[in-house]
């Protein structure tokens, strides 16, 4: 699925070589900190400037270490050699206590940046995704592209310790390495290469559960998914009823063992190659301690300066250590967050290439030789589409299910631009239209509308309300019939529609339909859609909607989509589509006149059941009335 978008980046990752890897730390050490830079630079400073004094005092302290040991070791009596190790005895001691102090400050700033780190990741992540095109959501691997970002924001929190534990490392090595050099030059190029093996091991360890976790995403899509779908209080009832519990289950553990298979493989993978490593690294250190050996023995070196080359080599092998392992793990970290930005850059691709005029409430939309095919979809969803609304105009589009009335619907409203054709507002390409400014003049009904975790004035409002407050609220809500909702709920406007939240009450599937319309009414927008509006309304409810609608179209074009064709004989005009094209258009009485006409079939299968005849069951047209 998702490498079908991203195999070129797999297989550039793939090719990935450790020296390109080693290459690539200091640029992943430099993103950690612009990262922690554009959010707290006080504490990026103090990290940074933390971690050069205790290198500096590293080294002093091992120079002092080296000094010790040699007056100890030195000829005199006992007490000489006390009195000149002491400076160096205290100066240990000094670094060693600042050396404390500053560890404890690195952790306490690091622990404070890296979650803030993290928020900041995904909240780029959130910017990006709202940014993209509807359509974005549409392309093969765009949503796993989404699910690798999130995973990537979330290892942020490690990137800024994983950084400074890596500049830690380096920065005592280069204090150990320089006083094991003075010592003898051939100890420092020995230990290096001795740590070779296992920092190639280990980066290839790293890379092998990254490519493991890579490819397992869409797999655990599926579960995250599955999860959801269980845990979901909208299901519930049907997991129950429907006894899905023990089917689910079995499909989540079934897609688990899959990924229980390959993470195995993974790791066993990863464990050959370490220990490869492991083992040439250990004959490396073998071959190191036997040259130092050689060294003493031979009078090469005196025994002091052996006894200080002992801790200067643990202090370099800690480090060297230290060195492969954060390496390892940054890089790791780094990969991930390689997925986080390659998401910001593919979301970007998905950015609105639009104009930037400002349309006013659209006096007609006229639509040309329209056509759209989803992205991932060999079909063409509509295929030469024309046909026009006005301000003041319902337009009805009917058709059987899959015929492309959504799609026409949301084309119209400007969320996805047309292949081939055109939809325009006032003469003005919805391509050369800033979206925003689009969206504004638009309200949507959609079939699944959502239903927010917010008050019921928000609900309504959706964050943005008009001047006239909440007497413009309680307006749409009587019109839409919301207003009989609103009054029964325990604090009015301000309740809370989450009952899983603490004090929030819950809605019937109508009165959250009733509400999704309030939002459209009290929207100021020029086009109004209406997709399956009244579906889950009870008759008297979906009367009254559509008695205001008329009165809602004055100052709108509507554009309605349904099923129920009584309802469609409040429109002025209707559409049917059959396959993505127009097959008829016309005013309720010319469709159902038109005996041999989609439209009429449709009239009359809808009527069948009732044994009402066709022409008797034609509604009366809906006389406008004021709204309340
Ligand atoms: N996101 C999508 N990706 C790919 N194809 C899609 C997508 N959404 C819809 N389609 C396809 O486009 C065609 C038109 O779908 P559309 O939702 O517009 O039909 P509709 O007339 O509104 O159907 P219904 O009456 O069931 O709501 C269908 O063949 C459908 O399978």
């Amino acid at each position: 699925m998702q490498w079908l978008a991203d195999g070129q980046r797999i297989k550039a990752i793939e090719a990935i070589s450790v020296g390109s890897m080693a290459r690539r730390l200091p640029a992943l050490v430099v993103r950690a900190f612009r990262l922690g830079w554009r959010i707290d630079r006080a504490s990026v400073a103090l990290l940074l400037t933390s971690q050069v004094v205790s290198a500096v005092l590293g080294a002093a302290g091992l120079f002092a270490t080296t000094g010790a040991i040699a007056a100890l070791f030195g000829p005199g009596p006992i007490g000489d050699k006390l009195t000149h190790a002491a400076p160096s005895i205290l100066v240990i001691a000094a670094a060693a206590g600042a050396r404390a102090l500053l560890g404890i400050t690195i952790r306490t700033v690091t622990v404070h940046l890296s979650p803030r780190i993290s928020r900041e990741a995904e909240a780029a992540v959130l910017r990006a995704t709202v940014a993209a095109e509807l359509t974005a959501y549409d392309h093969a691997g765009y949503n796993d592209e989404l699910e690798a970002a999130d995973r990537g924001a979330e290892v942020c929190v490690d990137i800024v310790g994983e950084a400074q534990n890596l500049i830690a490392a380096l920065a005592s090595l280069v204090g150990a390495a320089g006083v094991l050099t003075v010592l003898h030059p051939l100890l420092l190029p020995l230990l290096v290469l001795a740590a070779l093996p296992q920092g190639i091991a280990s980066v290839h360890a790293a890379r092998v559960q990254f490519l493991a976790n890579r490819a397992a995403i869409g797999d655990r899509r599926i579960m995250a998914n599955l999860r959801w779908y269980i845990h979901l209080k909208r299901n519930a009832d049907q997991v129950r009823s429907d006894t899905m519990g023990e089917f689910l289950l079995a499909k989540y553990e079934q897609v688990g063992r899959r990924l229980d298979v390959s993470s195995r493989q993974a790791a066993l993978k990863g464990a050959r190659v370490s220990v490869i490593g492991a083992a040439a690294s250990g004959l490396g250190t073998a071959l190191v301690w036997g040259t130092m050996l050689w060294l003493v023995s031979t009078g090469r070196m005196s025994l002091p300066h052996g006894g200080a080359a002992v801790f200067a080599l643990g202090s370099v092998g800690t480090s060297l250590h230290g060195i492969v392992g954060y390496g390892a793990d940054l890089f790791r970290t780094g990969m991930y967050l390689d997925d986080w930005s390659s998401f910001l850059d593919t979301a970007g691709g998905h950015r609105p290439q639009r104009g930037t005029a400002v349309p006013p409430a659209p006096r007609r939309i006229s639509v040309h030789g329209l056509t759209y095919a989803y992205p991932a979809s060999e079909r063409t969803a509509l295929d030469r589409v024309s046909l026009h609304v006005d301000r003041g105009e319902i337009l009805a589009l009917v058709g059987e299910n899959g015929s492309g009335k959504t799609t026409l619907a949301k084309l119209l409203a400007g969320l996805y631009l047309p292949a081939a054709g055109s939809v325009r507002w006032d003469g003005q390409d919805t391509r050369d239209l800033d979206p925003h400014a689009l969206w504004r003049q638009v309200a949507v009904v959609p079939q699944d509308y959502a239903r927010w975790p917010l008050t019921c004035r928000e609900n309504i409002t959706l964050g943005q309300p008009t001047p006239d407050g909440d007497e413009a609220v309680l307006r749409a809500a009587e019109a839409s019939g919301a207003g009989e909702v609103v009054a029964k709920l325990r604090r009015g406007l301000s309740t809370l529609l989450a009952v899983e939240w603490m004090g929030g009450e819950e809605l019937s599937g109508g009165q959250w339909q009733r509400l999704a319309i309030a939002r459209a009414f009290h929207r100021e927008a020029g086009l109004l859609v209406l997709d399956e509006p009244t579906a889950a309304l009870d008759p008297r409810a979906e009367h009254r909607i559509f008695r205001n609608l008329r009165a809602v179209a004055r100052e709108r074009a509507v554009v309605l989509v349904t099923h129920r064709l009584t309802n469609v004989a409040v429109a002025d005009r209707i559409v049917v589509l059959e396959d993505g094209k127009v097959l008829q258009e016309g005013t309720f009485a010319e469709l159902v006149a038109d005996t041999g006409g989609r439209f009429r079939e449709l009239w009359d299968l809808q009527n069948e059941r009732t044994g009402v005849p066709a022409q008797r069951a034609v509604p009366a047209r809906e006389t406008e009335e004021p709204l309340p």
